[in-house]
């Protein structure tokens, strides 16, 4: 009976599964072919494999972590109690800024995207007004609280993998697969642009703010929680491997450097495929699959930096102080966006950098500390954030090429 009662009371796997794959699968994505065109194919999949990997591993370290504390206790005070103030506050500034940029470069993103749908519906809209009416509309929901947020969210992720399904199945039966597997020309070579590449799928494969909230989700239940999370991440996997099959395989590597000059984002990558295509009807889906993608991860973001500023400043949850929290929120990376329109690209990359530490290394330094011994996964996971750092730093200060040049 007692059996019967706790297996009633645990949710679903699958739930589970959907909200991580629903945080991972955001604008993140929309970056890969582009940043990802230079190393091409073979290569992709291969960042790919590791930073899944990578930080799948993180996700379950934390996660046995959490375990051994309260339920409810947050990220902070796990890094406060293990590694003491400095990481904590580290931490919290690499929060903070991972959740703004992002903030920055979905509503950078999104911002074009609807403006040409609005346009074309017959309203002549402008960029930035486009920017200002969807961040409004995405804040008014934040600021009615979370039962409209998750109730919004679930609808963008069942109408993203719906899309995505009808989409693929049509998208791949017109890849270019010669194109995909094509290795470089005499002369050319494909490696050097690797390196670069994997900060960007380190965001992409982002979802970590998520894991305190599933533990208490599933009452602390490590079998259910390690299975959201590697059916979670490998649903993301799945759906990534099939995104870059079709883009890649319906637009030529040289097509590529075009889209970085008219500033590598959705619109300019949309806009490449739509010529491309020759199928009006997938074209069309495929922007509408763009606008949920968005909006969901949109939604999880500001979402955790509402709830992550409310708490730090000691907002109380009443209407006015809400607007405030919701102020702070969306009106700096507006403007931002509003002033600095073209930063998209280089946003997430950004965002892969600061996740790197709040996503990778502390993870692996609070198991190390709560296991008080270095494991293997904890070495590995080292490597992998100090290697994200590296090629950021690379990258940044030009020393890796740029396919297309930025
Ligand atoms: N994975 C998200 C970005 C993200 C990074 C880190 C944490 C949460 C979300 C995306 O692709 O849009």
């Amino acid at each position: 009976m007692t059996e019967m009662t706790l297996s009633r009371r645990q949710p679903s796997v699958w739930w589970g599964a959907m909200i991580i794959c629903g945080t991972v699968v955001g604008a993140g994505m929309f970056t890969l072919p582009v940043v990802m065109a230079g190393a091409w194919f073979g290569w992709a999949m291969m960042l790919l494999l590791i930073s899944w990997g990578g930080m799948l591993l993180s996700g379950l370290l934390f996660m046995r972590v959490s375990l051994t504390y309260p339920p409810g206790a947050g990220y902070d005070t796990l890094t406060k109690d293990l590694l003491g103030r400095g990481w904590a506050a580290l931490n919290g500034l690499s929060i903070l800024f991972v959740l703004g940029i992002l903030t920055y470069a979905y509503i950078s993103a999104s911002g074009p995207v609807y403006q040409h749908s609005i346009s074309q519906l017959g309203l002549p809209i402008s960029t930035a007004e486009a920017k200002v009416l969807l961040t409004l509309c995405v804040a008014v929901v934040v600021w009615l609280g979370t039962t409209g947020v998750s109730r919004l969210m679930t609808f963008c992720v069942l109408a993203k993998i719906l899309l995505l399904i009808v989409l693929f199945g049509g998208l791949l039966t017109q890849v270019n697969v010669p194109s995909l597997m094509s290795g470089p020309a005499a002369g050319e070579r494909y490696w050097p642009y690797a390196l670069g590449v994997l900060p960007f799928c380190l965001a992409s494969f982002g979802y970590h703010g998520n894991i305190t909230g599933l533990v208490s989700y599933y009452g602390g239940n490590k079998q259910n929680i390690t299975r959201a999370l590697v059916l979670g991440t490998l649903l993301s996997l799945a759906l990534y491997l099939f995104w870059l099959t079709s883009t890649m395989g319906n637009l030529p590597r040289d097509a590529f450097p075009e889209i970085v000059k008219q500033g590598g984002d959705i619109a300019a990558l949309m806009a490449a495929l739509r010529a491309h295509l020759h199928v009006n009807a997938l074209a069309l889906m495929m922007s509408i699959f763009s606008h949920f993608a968005v909006i969901a991860s949109f939604l999880g973001v500001t979402a955790g930096l509402f709830d992550f500023i409310a708490d730090r400043l000691g907002f109380a949850n009443l209407p006015v102080a809400r607007l405030k929290t919701a102020s702070l929120t969306f009106l700096p990376p507006l403007l931002a966006s509003i002033w600095w329109p073209n930063g998209f690209v280089a946003a997430i990359g950004f965002a892969g950098l600061f996740a790197t530490l709040w996503a990778v290394i502390i993870p692996a330094l609070l198991a190390w500390k709560s296991q008080q011994r270095c494991s293997l996964a904890v070495v590995l996971l080292l490597v992998f954030g100090a290697m994200n750092i590296l090629a950021w730093l690379l990258s940044w200060f030009g020393v890796l090429p740029e396919f297309g040049g930025r």
